[in-house]
């Protein structure tokens, strides 16, 4: 497997940035290119002085701009940055001709054994692999926002990338303390299909007048949003209970339609008599008594944990104190 010491981010804007800043403190050496020699000094600067803003503002630990500053650099050209890279990150603007043009381009130069990474957030790789050449190596390296503080990276394998590349692309990142997941290549791969769900349900409720903006906001960030930090939806589920949420989803669904109908996965396990921690049966795992104990007692200290963080923290800057 090939171990990731040199990383090249061709496109250094909002998300390149974030992804080189935080792959060079953790001490990869990076490279950045863009669309001009000048966009790319330019943003080597603009990464160095967030870094030391972060820094002096106790955000980031002691010697994190200077991990930056060291092992940062700019380059001329995509080929200059490209050249002797392990792995190289596309991080371009959302648009396919645009990617294709630039993986085609960085194929071209890369050497045929470096690991290609698209920053694609909802681009299918299956639109894009044949831009490059040996796709084997090709998959998305998909970074959140912002990249240098969010810590989930969702890896995407298409159908012709190599377990040796989601390998090697995962050791780096479970090497620099950054959770991933490797996912199928499909619509919205896990993050935009779900995030995309609920944001288009918090719309509704707002266009049917049932809430205003502000409100939806406060209640998901004070309940789901709290509890997500640490238990994703499936967990939740196995938490409250299969068969809760499958009854749920039919109230949900007589009311508001079959975009609420409960999955078969859903029927079939709480038919089968899996209703979750409370009876030792969750969807995909079993609990003993000691086991939901122990889940208890973590949720307790994190949740107490947040509790305090947020009392801690001002309001962010756009809610009023009559919202928190
Ligand atoms: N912004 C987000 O919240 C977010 C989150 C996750 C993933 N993404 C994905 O990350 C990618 C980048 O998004 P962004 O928000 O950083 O965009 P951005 O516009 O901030 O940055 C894109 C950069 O690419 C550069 N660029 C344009 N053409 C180029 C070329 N031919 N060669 C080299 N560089 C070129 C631009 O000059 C710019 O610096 C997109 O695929 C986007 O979907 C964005």
């Amino acid at each position: 497997m090939r171990t990731i010491t040199t990383v090249a981010v061709i496109g250094s804007g909002y998300m390149g940035g974030g992804i080189a800043q935080t792959l060079a403190d953790a001490g990869l050496a990076v490279r950045i290119a863009d669309a001009t020699a000048d966009l790319a000094r330019t943003a080597h600067a603009r990464i160095l002085a967030e870094a030391a803003d972060l820094e002096a503002s106790g955000l980031m630990p002691t010697g994190h701009a200077e991990r930056v500053r060291d092992n940062l650099s700019w380059s001329e050209s995509l080929r200059e940055a490209v050249d002797g890279a392990d792995l190289i990150e596309e991080a371009v603007p959302e648009d396919p001709n645009l990617k294709r043009r630039v993986l085609a381009e960085i194929s071209a130069v890369a050497a045929p054994e470096a690991l290609i990474g698209t920053n694609t957030s909802t681009i299918p790789l299956a639109r894009l692999a044949d831009a490059v050449t040996h796709p084997d190596r090709f998959l998305v390296v998909h970074f959140s926002n912002p990249a240098h503080l969010v810590p989930g990276v969702e890896l995407v394998a298409g159908a012709h990338t190599a377990d040796s590349t989601v390998a090697a692309v995962r050791a780096m990142l479970t090497g620099i303390g950054r959770p991933s997941a490797v996912v199928a290549d499909a619509p919205g791969f896990v993050l935009n299909r779900v995030q995309y769900a609920m944001v288009k349900e918090a719309l509704l409720i707002v266009q049917e007048g049932h809430a205003t903006p502000e409100d939806v906001d406060t209640i998901l960030r004070s309940t789901l949003g709290f509890r997500a930090a640490f238990f994703g939806p499936l967990a939740m589920l196995d938490m409250a209970g299969l068969d809760v949420y499958a009854d749920s989803f039919r109230l949900l669904a007589d009311a508001l339609g079959d975009r609420f109908a409960p999955p078969e996965i859903l029927t079939d396990a709480a038919d089968a008599g899996r209703h979750g921690m409370k009876n030792g049966a969750g969807l995909w795992r079993d609990y003993t008594g000691q086991d939901a104990g122990a889940i208890q007692a973590w949720r307790a200290q994190a949740y107490s944990r947040m509790s305090a963080l947020l009392a801690d923290l001002p309001p962010a800057p756009t809610l009023t104190r009559s919202t928190v």
